[in-house]
């Protein structure tokens, strides 16, 4: 287990164009290393701008993108397409316009999908899917996580039952203190299975967050941790009451 480290970005326009120049090097490392690369994605505002930078960046084609497996750490349990989807977001920024392997494409069930409004099927078929490839996950390579102005990380909430849960890999979230209510998320044990774990955390509102969960408050996000490496993302504003 990794302790936390952080670097500081002047805005968010950097703190997006670093966290991404970052994960195209992680990909293309892991790949040399061990053939493909495993990464979750994370939705949310910093999230997105990150997928939106890497759309951006001209290094994103030293990644063999059909090597890749795709996998999120949360999501909003509605219908396919809408735009309230992790997913949905992810492949309008980037996913869209890279030549993946659809089937390394791992996206958590929609409510009008094959498991329909059963949260709780959906939940466990993405751990039974997760579970195909380790012993209960994946060695995630990298695994990105944005952090909520109350300290949330993927849908883990704090006082909130799916972030007391100390077995599974992925769980049915309900009445979430965040719109949609429903959701799915990774629990804690899955997150820290990943080599490394980046928590991204831009503007003034995430602050409070940030300074509790790197301080002495019991917040999801200060709970997670990579094997490897435990990297916390932030602009000054973010970083302003450390
Ligand atoms: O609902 C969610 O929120 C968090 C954080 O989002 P942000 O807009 O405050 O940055 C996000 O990480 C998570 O994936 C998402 O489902």
């Amino acid at each position: 287990m990794s302790e936390p480290e952080k670097i500081v970005l002047a805005d968010g326009e950097q703190l997006a164009a670093a966290a991404a120049a970052r994960l195209i090097t992680v990909l293309v490392d892991a790949q040399a290393a061990r053939g493909h690369a495993h990464a979750v994605l994370t939705g949310g505002s910093n999230g997105g701008a990150l997928l939106k930078a890497v759309a951006a960046s001209p290094a994103r084609d030293a990644v063999d993108w059909a090597r890749v497996d795709l996998w999120w750490g949360d999501e909003r349990f509605l219908p396919a397409g809408d735009p309230e989807r992790n997913e949905t977001q992810a492949r309008e920024y980037l996913l869209d316009a890279l030549p993946l392997e659809p089937g390394r494409v791992h996206v958590m069930a929609p409510s009008d999908g094959e498991f329909g409004d059963d949260v709780d099927a959906a939940a466990a078929a993405y751990a039974a899917e997760l579970a195909g490839f380790g012993s209960a996950v994946p060695a995630f390579d990298v695994l990105m996580l944005g952090v909520g102005p109350d300290g949330h990380v993927a849908s883990l909430f704090p006082g909130h039952p799916g972030y007391a849960v100390t077995e599974g890999t992925a769980i049915a979230v309900r009445e979430s203190p965040k719109p949609p209510p429903v959701r799915i998320s990774l629990t804690l044990g899955a997150i820290g299975a990943a080599r490394q774990v980046w928590l991204l955390a831009g503007g003034a509102g995430k602050a409070d967050a940030v300074a509790g969960a790197l301080g002495d408050q019991d917040l999801p996000a200060g709970a997670v941790r990579g094997t490897e490496r435990t990297l916390w993302l932030l602009d000054e504003a973010a970083a302003s009451k450390l």
